[in-house]
């Protein structure tokens, strides 16, 4: 796979601090940071981490080349050129952690960490926060499209409308892991491996005397891929009958017709027709596949007029989020090396949802003995969470709590680069998406129905609250 080079993919803030820290020679300290979203999307009750590969890639390749320092050099000349050998000689030298993609994960947990020199955290800033909101916001709006319809094929179709090329097929990845079954960007397919599907455009049926004839050259053509766009006259009386002859025809001949596709009108109402209309004819196994500014919504809405569709394809919707164009994931400074040991650092706001959690931390995932995700739970790294028996409370209302006895307590971030070496092996795609269907199992319904999701717990550790506590009450003195 060729990536571009993207060491300047940052904002110019993170390259002006970074000199400011070598001029002022602190460019060596050790700092830890995490990136985490503080609401998840979609009113929904978790949302579907995606972008470490990516991150990971650019991490590995992250080098600024002469053309890079050239340019810099044009851009301010108050930088000196013991900076820009700093740069020459940059590579990521730190440790980061993170949660595996396709796991299920909430608003105000910590997902990915970074223990590196200052000068190295501030440039990554920028484009991991891309990434991971990007492509955790595709798979969180791909993860409720699966809901809409859990046992139907679910095609991605978004490339066309999609913000540009790089949203386009890291979104169909995204897409796929949170349960799409297909993609039709077909350099998605070649660059991930995601099995891609297609029909045809309407282009092709008037590019022919008469819909018929249409749809008999296609058959002829690509028989095993045969789904015939029928809206393009008049579905009922000429797409559906004209699609139903050349479908017998290709009976006779021992072949069979795949689906027919709507898009546009009533899809309820058209299906449903459709559906009689074929099966009177004898083509039960004909599917109905529809499209057509289509989300999770309006397929919840067409299953309830009993719509006979069972394969959607989704773009607009899906690879631009219509509904939230954006995951609001930060990246926040939460512990300072002082030479010694790890310092908590606080970020205080008069938004008490904006007050971060201090601390170099990791985050736990507790199973009851069923195997029942109860809470997450946030530690300290150097913490022991004891599973015979662990007490839970509420960080706000801190008399709301409960005891858990017999637990599992699953580390949910991951080792990913230690000393700037990665020691994690990239998964398959297959691998990440059977892993995020696992994910799913572990939670009770209420945690994930679209609809007014009951909360999920994500808890603090009495001494990450009592160092949050104490840092509150220190800087409000
Ligand atoms: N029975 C239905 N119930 C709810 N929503 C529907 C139903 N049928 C279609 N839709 C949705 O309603 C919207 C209709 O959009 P629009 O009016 O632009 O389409 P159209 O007029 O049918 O087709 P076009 O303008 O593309 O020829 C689409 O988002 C479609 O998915
Ligand atoms: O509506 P979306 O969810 O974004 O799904 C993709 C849409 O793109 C195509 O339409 P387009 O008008 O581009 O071309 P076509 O209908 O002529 O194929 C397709 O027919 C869908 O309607
Ligand atoms: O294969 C299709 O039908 C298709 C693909 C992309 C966009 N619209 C339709």
């Amino acid at each position: 796979m060729s990536y571009e080079d993207l060491a300047l993919h940052t904002d110019k803030y993170q390259i002006n601090m970074m000199y400011a820290h070598w001029k002022n020679e602190t460019h060596n300290n050790i700092r830890v940071f995490e990136a985490f979203f503080r609401k998840n999307p979609f009113k929904s009750g978790y949302a579907v981490f995606a972008g470490l590969e990516r991150i990971i890639t650019y991490i590995e390749r992250l080098r600024f080349s002469e053309e890079d320092i050239n340019y810099l050099k044009e851009q301010e000349e108050n930088y000196e050129e013991g900076f820009f050998e700093e740069l020459r000689n940059f590579k990521f030298s730190g440790e980061l952690y993170a949660v595996k993609e396709g796991t299920v994960v909430f608003q105000n947990e910590p997902l990915i960490r970074i223990k590196a020199r200052v000068f190295e955290a501030q440039l990554i800033e920028t484009a991991l926060l891309n990434f991971m909101n990007y492509q955790t916001l595709i798979a969180s709006k791909a993860s409720r499209i699966r809901q809409a319809a859990p046992k139907d094929v679910l095609m991605e179709f978004g490339t066309r409308r999609a913000q540009e090329a790089d949203a386009a097929i890291w979104g169909a990845r995204a897409a796929y892991i949170a349960g799409f079954d297909a993609t039709s960007n077909m350099r998605a397919g070649k660059l991930f491996g995601i099995p891609t599907k297609g029909t045809h455009a309407h282009s092709w049926v008037q590019d022919h005397d008469t819909e018929e004839e249409s749809f008999e050259r296609f058959a002829n053509a690509l028989p095993d891929q045969s789904v015939f766009l029928v809206d393009t006259y008049d579905t009922l009386k000429s797409g559906v009958p004209n699609a139903i002859k050349v479908g017998l025809k290709m009976k006779e001949q021992g072949k069979s017709l795949k689906g027919i596709r709507l898009d546009s009108g009533d899809l309820a109402y058209l299906s449903i027709q459709a559906r009689k209309m074929l099966d009177e004819a004898g083509l039960k196994d004909v599917v109905i596949v529809a499209s057509n500014d289509l989300d999770d919504d309006v397929i919840v809405d067409l299953k309830r007029q009993g719509a006979e569709i069972t394969s959607w394809g989704i773009g607009t919707q899906l690879i631009t989020a219509a509904d939230q164009p954006a995951l609001g994931g930060v990246y926040k400074v939460v512990a300072k090396y002082n030479g010694k040991e790890f310092e908590p650092t606080i970020k205080i706001s008069g938004n008490v949802e904006k007050i971060t959690t201090p601390g170099y931390k990791t985050v736990y995932r507790i199973l009851n003995k069923e195997g029942k995700a109860e809470a997450d739970y946030i530690a300290m790294v150097d913490e022991k969470v004891p599973t015979d028996e662990l007490k839970l409370f509420d960080p706000v209302h801190t008399y709301k709590n409960k005891v858990v006895k017999d637990i599992e307590a699953v580390e949910l971030q991951q080792p990913i680069f230690v000393d700037g070496k990665r020691v994690y092996e990239l998964p398959s795609l297959e691998e990440i998406k059977s892993y995020h269907q696992e994910q799913l199992s572990l939670f009770w319904p209420e945690h994930l129905r679209r609809l007014n999701p009951q909360e999920y717990y994500i808890d603090l550790s009495e001494r990450v609250w009592q160092t949050k506590m104490d840092l509150l009450e220190k800087h409000t003195k």
